[in-house]
């Protein structure tokens, strides 16, 4: 990666699109894929793939394309899925559940080793072979299995509250599926999953149509 020029949000936001779809490829068998047949299955110009990879490193050969697995065994790297990542998971309803149960995670490195609620209820109870603990519990579990990332799938009332117990316990990345807005110190990044945010953005396409 270059030093230090700053990469482009999109460019970032891109680089997983650009994974999938070339894990795609490879499980098709296809060997060589061109700047412009990658970009339009992603749906960006072929210059701007060239541009984006391009922030990594020199991957594509000129008038042949990018080797299918070299580009993405680069990409596993830069996006640190050839790391495996323990998670923990904040939340054991619904949505909690249907995570745990989520084998998609797996593939790309990524485990939930411990599941943690405040209903004794839950408590206790397993889930995929994971057995729900409290949430007193999670200073012990984040040290002994060195997890850095959570995942808040508790109501939004609750989710401020259960953010500043993960943040206290040197958790960097939250994955927050409670509708609410939760606030982080600077180096705690947060990625808001809101499904009704995405209903209404289509819900507004059909109504616009009307
Ligand atoms: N169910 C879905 O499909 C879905 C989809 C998108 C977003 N969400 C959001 O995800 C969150 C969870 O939804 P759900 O349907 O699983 O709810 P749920 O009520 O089934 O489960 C929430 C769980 O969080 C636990 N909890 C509450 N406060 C807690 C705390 N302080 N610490 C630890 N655990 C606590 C509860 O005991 C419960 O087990 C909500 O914010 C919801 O809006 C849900």
């Amino acid at each position: 990666m270059k030093g230090k020029i700053a990469i482009p949000r999109t460019t970032i936001e891109r680089l997983p699109l650009y994974y999938r779809c070339l894990a795609k490829l490879d499980k098709m068998d296809i060997e060589v894929i061109s700047s412009k047949e990658l970009g339009e299955r992603i749906g960006v110009p072929s210059t701007q793939v060239r541009k984006d990879l391009s922030y990594y490193g020199e991957f594509g050969r000129r008038g042949v394309g990018y080797e299918v697995k070299l580009l993405l065994k680069n990409l596993e790297r830069i996006l640190g899925l050839n790391n495996h990542w323990p998670i923990v998971l904040v939340g054991a309803g619904n949505l909690g559940r249907a995570l745990v149960n989520y084998e998609g995670f797996r593939k790309l490195g990524l485990e939930i080793k411990a599941v943690l609620d405040t209903d004794l209820n839950k408590i206790g109870n397993s889930i995929s072979g994971i057995t729900v603990q409290s949430i007193k519990n999670l200073k012990e579990v984040v040290e002994k299995y060195n997890i850095k990332m959570g995942i808040i799938a508790v109501p939004a009332a609750s989710a401020q509250q259960v953010a500043d117990q993960l943040v206290s316990v040197g958790i960097k990345a939250i994955w927050n599926f409670a509708p609410t807005r939760i606030i982080v110190p600077e180096d705690v990044k947060v990625k808001n999953e809101d499904l009704s945010v995405g209903i209404i953005g289509l819900v507004y396409h059909l109504a616009r149509n009307e």
